[in-house]
């Protein structure tokens, strides 16, 4: 007889254990999903499917995009990497995922009247991952998708009979105004439903006018929106069991379904790429403030973790639960570009403008003279190259792009916060050593080294879609400057 191989422990039943509680709960169950095409609303769908493969449905409330209709989009997610070993251990995942035509931005979502009576009858568990996370959103979108929205999915939630759990999922940086903060929901100046009202008869013109003294000491929409957003979910929970899962910056994976999966260029990936193809040579940061960087597994495994315990244990107030690394594994800004540097030199990116060398500056006239010296000039005699060789120049405007976008970002990497982590403790100590195991998110085992590394390994294949066998011919490239 051969031996089989284990190709999911996560599944198994191990010698004198119990299988994962957790995974045993999702059995069985029909869950809806906001914001499942997004990139951690992905990997949740994945983990669920990997190690609950018995759930019922996911509904997953979506719009068409980019000319692709709804069953386009499910079956690219399903057939990208992402979703290789989900095919393996759950061969039905296609018909476990019924996609429902929604936009968050219109009344009901559009949802058919049909769609609409399966969802209210049917749902057991919500997941809203949906969001704008752009930081430049005009206001009245923003309150749209992160307030409005939030506002109008509880109402659907409390027409749910057999709901058990509704988890909203906010970021750590709604309250960035301060700098230690717990996991409770602060008041807004303004009440929610003041600015949803509002946002019904004010025009365009005088939102933009009024969004800074809105916003006060915010440093953008969308902190604000998720600030509103996580009031809305407290002041309308009625007897809803809710729960509010906080990630800070979310990045590449850590080991599910294997290291240094990403898709997108939001937090620090787009930079990394910018710095490893050579166009971002300097940015305002401060080396020793904390890189509160999280796995996007680590936030998902936390995620599923909360879904189970609200459910089970209906705590009696919305718990928050903050899911960052600085209390407990911290990591500044210098170690991680140094490390982001490091890895340029073992795995550089194909065809880079110049040779990856970035520098953190420390103050804002710096700043100004190396933008000037090492952006903006190179930039225009690269443009001034394309003309004379009867080319069209594009590096200024791409130049232009990427710093307005690390002025967006750097509120961000010249300050440290303190979140306090006491609701999430306490959940890891509420778990089995097996659902510890599977569900882990316990970011004190991260290796920030490695995980760098694997992020950038990752960028490179993932994003960038480039070939491994291309390092040689990139190393080269790179000894030419
Ligand atoms: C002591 C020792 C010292 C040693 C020193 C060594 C020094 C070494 C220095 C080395 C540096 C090395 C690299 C750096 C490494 C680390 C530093 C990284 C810092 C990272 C900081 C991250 C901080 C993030 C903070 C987040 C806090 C909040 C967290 C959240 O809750 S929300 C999620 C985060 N949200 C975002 O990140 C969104 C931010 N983006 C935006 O808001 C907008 O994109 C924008 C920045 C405003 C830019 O808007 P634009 O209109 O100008 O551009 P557009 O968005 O249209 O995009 C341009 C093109 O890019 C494509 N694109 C954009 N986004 C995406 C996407 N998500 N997926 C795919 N493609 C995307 C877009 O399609 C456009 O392409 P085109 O159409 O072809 O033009
Ligand atoms: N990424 C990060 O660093 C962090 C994220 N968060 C929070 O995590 C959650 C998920 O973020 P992330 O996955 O990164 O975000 P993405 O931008 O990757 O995904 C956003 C999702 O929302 C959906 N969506 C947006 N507008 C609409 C609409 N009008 N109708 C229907 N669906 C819509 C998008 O659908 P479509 O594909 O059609 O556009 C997409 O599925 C958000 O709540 C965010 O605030 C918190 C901390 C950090």
């Amino acid at each position: 007889m051969g031996r089989e191989r284990n190709l999911f422990p996560e599944l198994s039943e191990r010698k004198g254990g119990t299988m994962s509680t957790i995974a045993a709960f999702y059995s069985g169950k029909s869950i809806l999903i906001t914001g499942a095409t997004g990139f951690m609303g992905k990997v949740l769908m994945e983990k669920l499917f990997r190690t609950s493969p018995d759930l019922k449905v996911i509904y997953i409330l979506m719009r068409p995009k980019a000319g692709q209709t709804l069953q386009q989009r499910v079956f690219q997610i399903l057939n990208s990497k992402l979703f290789e070993k989900v095919k393996e251990v759950c061969p039905t995942v296609h018909d476990k995922i019924r996609a429902i035509y929604a936009d968050l931005n219109q009344n009901d979502f559009a949802i058919s009247r049909e769609d609409m009576q399966e969802l209210l009858s049917c749902t057991n568990i919500i997941f809203h991952c949906a969001a704008t996370v752009r930081f430049d959103d005009p206001l009245r979108h923003a309150v749209q998708l992160n307030v409005t929205a939030t506002q109008q999915l509880l109402l659907m939630a409390s027409q749910m009979p057999k709901l058990e759990a509704f988890i909203h999922i906010s970021t750590a940086f709604s309250n960035c105004n301060l700098t230690h903060i717990d996991e409770v929901v602060y008041p807004c100046p303004v009440e929610p439903k003041k600015i949803i009202d509002s946002m019904e008869w004010l025009d365009d013109s005088i939102i933009d006018e009024i969004t800074p003294k809105l916003i006060g000491d915010q440093p953008n929409t969308y902190t604000y929106t998720k600030a509103l957003g996580e009031m809305v979910v407290q002041q309308e929970s009625g007897n809803l069991n809710i729960a509010i899962v906080r990630p800070s910056i979310v990045g590449a994976t850590w080991q599910e379904p294997f290291p240094g999966w990403v898709d997108n260029l939001n937090g620090p990936s787009g930079l990394i790429i910018a710095a490893g193809k050579g166009f971002l040579r300097a940015i305002k940061a401060t080396p020793m403030a904390v890189a509160d960087l999280i796995p996007v597994d680590t936030v998902v495994n936390l995620t599923l973790a909360v879904g189970w315990y609200t459910a089970v244990h209906r705590p009696k107030s919305t718990l928050v639960y903050h899911c960052t690394s600085g209390n407990l594994n911290p990591c500044n800004w210098g170690k991680m570009g140094f490390q982001v540097l490091a890895t340029f030199e073992k795995i550089p990116f194909e065809r880079a403008f110049r040779r990856p060398n970035a520098d953190f500056t420390s103050n804002n006239f710096m700043n100004q003279y190396w933008n000037a010296v090492s952006h903006r000039a190179p930039a225009i005699i690269y443009d001034f190259y394309l003309r004379l060789t009867g080319r069209k120049p594009r590096m200024t405007k791409l130049m232009n792009r990427l710093l307005r976008t690390t002025s967006m970002l750097e509120y961000f990497i010249n300050r440290s916060w303190e979140w306090s982590t006491y609701n999430t403790e306490m959940l890891m100590s509420e778990l089995s050593p097996e659902d510890q195991r599977v569900f882990n998110f316990d970011v004190r085992q991260l290796n920030w080294l490695e995980y760098i590394e694997n992020y950038v390994l990752g960028i490179k294949k993932y994003l960038l879609k480039e070939d491994m066998a291309g390092i040689p011919e990139a190393k080269q490239h790179l000894k030419r400057f």
